[in-house]
């Protein structure tokens, strides 16, 4: 999965490509050949005749394109862009419409440019407004609920939405018209670097010269350098949009997390597996008989077995009472959480899951990433400042200073700390994140909702840190000070060894 070629002190590379969406999700067009190695076959729970025929229900193709004609990439002009983008997901979107308003000639690269992202993304309705993309959800529910367990139900009055990710994707392939940039389809294989302009080196044999290279391949890291050991956790997911009989959920809310086992009761080796490593259910009810149903692991080391999860979603569905009748699309997610950050500052700049920007404890990206595109995308247009300015940088300095404002040393601090979450989350076993997230969730709304929008700084995180401390249970306190011990020290010497 990790495919990137490590060789950091070169100028040139080999890149092998995984065509970069946001989250390493494969939302298979052809879902007997998916990335992780899971060929489809009917789900068995156990050792149980009761199996469940689950999969055979998931469609065999689903590739949308969305029909846009789009202006291409004059190879035969040799023309120097400004800014070259490889990957057309929403990060890289994001940066090209906002670069070429600027009036800045941009090229955006993806082996699909057309292609309706695969995900289905879930924000805060918060976090979108304050973007102006309100449009850009299709679903909205006024609140969420976490199932803590049989008999602990919350109610959190913060509204959610579903991304409609062709709206999104339209707007924004529109934008990117009307400004001019061009579009070329294939794999980027390689770039070369000079003194003040890169060349990027595409799978059909055009070359692109570019004074910015912006990679925004996700979590196929295509052209962003790392020089430390790649050590994440990670999110694994399965899910699927599915046309059911009927199910037990309000409409009005989606559920957030269902940390509830009694559907393991009668399969005692898949709750023994869920008592370790425990996986939730999250679901977003669009109507009565529609409904989007995912069995996730928030995060662990190593990542979860799809097929385990499967069994588990499989097992949780029927002591529901949800019989699936059809699957319109399915998912499966695997997002690496966590891990170092890229080398900073290198030549080509990043944005998305290649420059480290997943939140280390949700593993949510799209809404963090869709506000940080401004942030890249000015810094790039004031440095770049076009030809005639005086100010202008070019190369490796231009490079340094983007690099600079989109992890400013607040936001690596941050990071810091959501990583320590993140290693205390490794360690809870079912009944401890049961304790966890009954603590978390009954902070003040400035605190969760704080965290888990990236809106928290040290020294707010700190308040955040004791304010959950003061509402655990004295067993969560225990835990969290006995397994929290370790990473704490490991973050402090992180935030002592890094200043600016
Ligand atoms: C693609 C798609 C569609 C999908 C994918 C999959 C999914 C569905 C996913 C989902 C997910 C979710 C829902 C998530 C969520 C998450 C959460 C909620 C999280 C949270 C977390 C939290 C945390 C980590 C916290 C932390 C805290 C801490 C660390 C604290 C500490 C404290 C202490 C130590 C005390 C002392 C103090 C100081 C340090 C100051």
């Amino acid at each position: 999965m990790d495919t990137l070629l490590k060789t950091p002190n070169k100028l040139e590379f080999f890149i092998p490509q995984f065509h970069g969406f946001e989250r390493l999700a494969t939302n298979n067009p052809n879902p007997s050949r998916v990335k992780l190695g899971v060929k489809k076959r009917a789900i068995k729970i156990g050792s149980s005749s009761s199996s469940s025929a689950l999969l055979d229900l998931v469609p065999e193709t689903k590739k949308e394109n969305l029909d846009f004609e789009l202006p291409l990439y004059d190879a035969s002009v040799n023309k120097v862009v400004d800014l070259a983008i490889v990957g057309g997901g929403p990060a890289g979107l994001a940066v090209a419409q906002q670069v070429s308003e600027a009036g800045l000639s941009v090229c955006s690269i993806d082996p699909s440019p057309k292609l309706i992202w695969p995900n289905n993304y879930g924000v805060w309705v918060d976090e979108f407004e304050a973007m102006d993309l309100l449009d850009c959800l299709d679903t909205t529910w006024s609140g969420a609920v976490v199932y803590i367990d049989e008999g602990v139900k919350k109610d959190l009055s913060r509204p959610y939405g579903r991304v409609n990710r062709k709206q999104l994707k339209s707007k924004m392939l529109q934008k990117c018209i009307t400004n001019g940039v061009k579009f070329h389809q294939s794999k980027v294989t390689n770039v070369i670097h000079e003194e003040a302009n890169s060349t990027v080196v595409c799978s059909d044999g055009v070359k692109i010269q570019a004074s910015v290279v912006l990679d925004a391949t996700g979590f196929s890291r295509c052209l962003v350098q790392y020089d430390k050991p790649y050590n994440p956790g990670y999110q694994v997911a399965y899910g699927i949009v599915a046309e059911v009989d009927g199910h037990p959920f309000d409409v009005d809310k989606m559920v957030f997390m269902d940390w509830r086992d009694s559907h393991l009761d009668s399969y005692p080796e898949l709750k023994e597996r869920n008592s370790k490593i425990p996986t939730f259910l999250y679901a977003m009810p669009f109507s009565s008989n529609r409904i989007f149903l995912e069995e996730t692991s928030l995060v662990a080391r190593p990542g979860l077995r799809m097929e385990d999860i499967q069994e588990r979603m499989v097992a949780r569905l029927k002591h529901l009472g949800i019989n699936v009748k059809r699957i319109e699309e399915d998912e499966r997610c695997v997002i690496p959480m966590g891990g170092p950050l890229p080398v900073l500052p290198q030549r080509v700049v990043g944005i998305g899951g290649t420059a480290g920007m997943v939140h280390p404890s949700t593993g949510y990206m799209v809404a963090r990433t869709l506000a940080a595109a401004p942030i890249v995308a000015n810094a790039i247009v004031r440095y770049l400042g076009g030809s005639s300015s005086k100010n202008s940088l070019r190369g490796d300095q231009l490079s340094a200073e983007v690099w600079r404002d989109l992890w400013p040393i607040e936001r690596r601090r941050q990071r810091e700390f959501f990583c320590f979450g993140m290693d205390i989350l490794l360690k809870l076993d079912l009944e401890a994140t049961r304790r966890f997230f009954d603590a978390f969730f009954d902070l003040q709304p400035h605190y969760w909702h704080g965290f888990l929008s990236s809106r928290l700084f040290l020294p707010d995180l700190l308040f955040f840190g004791l304010s959950l401390f003061s509402h655990a249970s004295n067993t969560s306190r225990l835990e969290i000070m006995t397994k929290g011990t370790v990473p704490l020290a490991k973050m402090i010497n992180n935030l002592v060894q890094d200043r600016d």
